[in-house]
């Protein structure tokens, strides 16, 4: 295990944008995480593949700080341990997470005034935020739904609004939990070009959780392989997973660094 070669480096240092230290992750003492070290670059896209149950989600939520590891650190520029989600991680899910009741307009009003330290907006914030919301729906081509509400919309659209949420925070990091995974084949690539122009624009880091490893690598710059290396078939829930493979996207997935070599099963 180690550090991606391929991090900026300034005066020998790595230049790391998000940190990630010594990470385990248990419940009820069943680990599910185990022994996660990894170093993103500011801007970098970042897939996560793996099996089914293997702590995908779980890493996005520790990365949202939605919840706490049971061991290791994660770091935002090198900035305090977060207690709890914050305005600089906004998430996506796959399921459409606007609310039915609000139009297109006031569902991100309210991912505004959510994002708020008071949890609400005073009259004057909420015409400006109102006027936040037009420009923003203008941009992720919205506008002209503003009034109506989510049931009328495509899957794409309300997950355009999803992610159109999470953006009002204007997050330095976004996480996607299989935001596509529920979208036809024509409007997931549409929603990969969405994405890759919101990245281009914004320079936003994102970690995208994915079971179709060609969307993985189409986007990301690195997709990460989450596995269990250490298996005893005696006892399949004695390990958690780490990272096992690191690849470069970037250059059609060669080369890759192999962050676990050690693939044999550990019989007890
Ligand atoms: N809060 C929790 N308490 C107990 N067990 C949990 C909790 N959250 C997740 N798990 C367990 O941790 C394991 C990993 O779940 P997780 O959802 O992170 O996997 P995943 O790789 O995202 O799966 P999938 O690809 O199916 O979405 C599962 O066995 C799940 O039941």
């Amino acid at each position: 295990m180690g550090v991606a070669p391929r991090l900026p480096v300034d005066g020998g240092v790595v230049v790391s944008f998000v940190r990630v230290r010594g990470l385990w992750q248990s419940y009820g003492g069943r680990p599910i995480l185990e022994r996660i070290d990894l170093d993103v670059a500011k801007g970098e896209f970042v897939s996560i593949v793996g099996a089914s149950g293997c702590g995908k989600s779980t890493f996005l939520r520790l990365l949202l700080a939605e919840e706490m590891p049971s061991r290791g650190t994660i770091r935002i520029e090198d900035g305090p341990v977060a207690r709890e989600p914050g305005r600089e991680r906004g998430v996506v899910f796959q399921r459409y997470s606007v609310f039915p009741h609000l139009t297109v307009r006031a569902n991100v009003v309210a991912a505004e005034s959510f994002a708020t330290r008071r949890g609400w907006l005073s009259r004057a914030g909420r015409q400006a935020a109102r006027d936040r919301a037009d420009a923003l729906l203008e941009r992720i081509g919205l506008a002209h739904v503003a009034d109506a509400y989510p049931a009328t919309l495509s899957g794409g659209m309300q997950q355009r609004l999803a992610i159109g949420q999470a953006l009002t925070a204007r997050p330095r990091i976004l996480l996607l939990d299989e935001p596509f995974g529920a979208l036809d084949p024509g409007t997931r690539l549409s929603m990969h070009d969405f994405v890759s122009e919101l990245r281009a624009e914004t320079g936003m880091t994102i970690f995208m959780v994915t079971h179709d490893l060609a969307e993985g690598f189409k986007l990301g710059d690195r997709v990460l392989v989450f596995d269990k290396p250490r298996w005893d078939p005696h006892e399949p829930e004695a390990f958690g997973a780490t990272i096992t493979y690191d690849f470069d996207a970037r250059h059609g997935g060669i080369p890759y660094q192999i962050k676990e070599d050690d693939h044999a099963a550990i019989h007890a």
